[in-house]
C-alpha cells in the first residue's frame, strides 16, 4: 500500500475537518500530518479559498519525519548527530535528501542511491511490516512534536527555521503549488520561504525534477476532489 492508496478514506476526512476549521477557528494554524500529505495539504487550502478564510502561512503539510528518518541514517553512518535537509512532498520520489549538505559526508554512488532510496521509501517500510496495523506511529509523534514544538517556539517570539510543505512559489512556473523546503516561522506562520541550497549536486537536481510530476499529479488530485463537488 502506498500513501495515494489511503486517499479514498483520508480525504474526505481532512476535506470536513478543515471545513470546521475555516467556520470555527480560520486563524488557527493547521499541522497536516495525514497521508497523503501531497494531496490533503491542497485539499485544506481549497476548502479554506473556498470558504474566503485561505492564509497560505498558516497551512502546513508534516514532512519532519523525512527529516529525522534522513538524519538518523547518516548519523549512524557517521557516528554523531546530524541534521539532513530534505525537501519536495512527503511520498516516494517526491521525498529528496539533499546529502550534499552534510558537512565530511562522503558517499560513493551505490551508497548514496541506496540511502536515498530508503529515506523515500522508509515509511513504507513500517507500513508493510505493520500490515495493515497501522504506520511509523512513535516517530510520527516524535515528528509531530518537534514541528509543533517550532511552531510555539515561533509563536512566542523566537525566530524558527524549519522544514515543511507549504505554499511556495518555487516551482509554480512548472504548476507546483506546495512545496517542502527551508521556511522561517514567526507568530504568524510562514515568515520567508528560502530558496534550495545553491550548491545541490546535479544528482539531487535529478531528483527535484522527477518529483515534479508526481507532486503535480497529486496536488490536481486533492485540488480536483474539492472543486469537483462544487
Ligand atoms: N506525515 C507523516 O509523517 C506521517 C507518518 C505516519 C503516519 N501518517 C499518517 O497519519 C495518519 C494516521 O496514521 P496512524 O498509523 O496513526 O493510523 P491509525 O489507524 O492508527 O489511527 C487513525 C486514527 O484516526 C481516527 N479517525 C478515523 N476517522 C476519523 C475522523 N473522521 N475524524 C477524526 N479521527 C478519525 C481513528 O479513530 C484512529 O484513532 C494516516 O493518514 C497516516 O498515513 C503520516
Ligand atoms: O502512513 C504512511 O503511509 C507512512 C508515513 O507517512 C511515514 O512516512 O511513515
Amino acid at each position: 500500500m502506498t500513501r495515494d492508496d489511503l486517499f479514498n478514506t483520508n480525504a474526505g476526512i481532512v476535506r470536513d475537518l478543515a471545513q470546521a476549521c475555516a467556520e470555527v477557528c480560520p486563524k488557527a494554524k493547521l499541522l497536516i500530518i495525514s497521508n497523503p500529505v501531497n494531496s490533503t495539504v491542497p485539499i485544506a487550502s481549497e476548502v479554506f479559498k473556498n470558504a474566503g478564510v485561505y492564509d497560505p502561512k498558516r497551512i502546513f503539510g508534516v514532512t519532519s519525519l523525512d527529516l529525522v528518518r534522513a538524519s538518523r541514517f547518516i548519523g549512524a553512518k557517521l557516528d554523531k548527530i546530524v541534521d539532513v535537509p530534505v525537501v519536495g512532498g512527503h511520498a516516494g520520489v517526491t521525498i529528496i535528501p539533499l546529502f550534499s549538505q552534510v558537512e565530511g559526508l562522503k558517499l560513493t554512488d551505490e551508497e548514496r542511491a541506496a540511502l536515498t532510496h530508503r529515506v523515500q521509501f522508509g515509511g513504507d517500510e513500517v507500513v508493510k511490516a505493520k500490515d495493515g496495523l497501522g504506520s511509523a506511529t512513535l516517530s510520527m509523534a516524535f515528528a509531530g512534536a518537534r514541528f509543533a514544538d517550532s511552531l510555539l517556539r515561533a509563536d512566542a517570539g523566537e525566530e524558527v527555521l524549519e522544514w515543511a510543505f507549504v505554499k511556495n512559489d518555487l516551482y509554480k512556473s512548472e504548476g507546483i503549488e506546495y512545496f517542502s523546503t527551508y521556511v522561517k516561522l514567526n507568530k504568524d506562520g510562514v515568515k520567508e520561504i528560502l530558496p534550495l541550497p545553491e550548491n545541490i549536486t546535479e544528482y539531487e537536481k535529478d531528483l527535484v525534477k522527477a518529483a515534479i510530476p508526481e507532486l503535480l499529479k497529486t496536488q490536481t488530485k486533492g485540488e480536483q476532489f474539492v472543486n469537483a463537488k462544487k
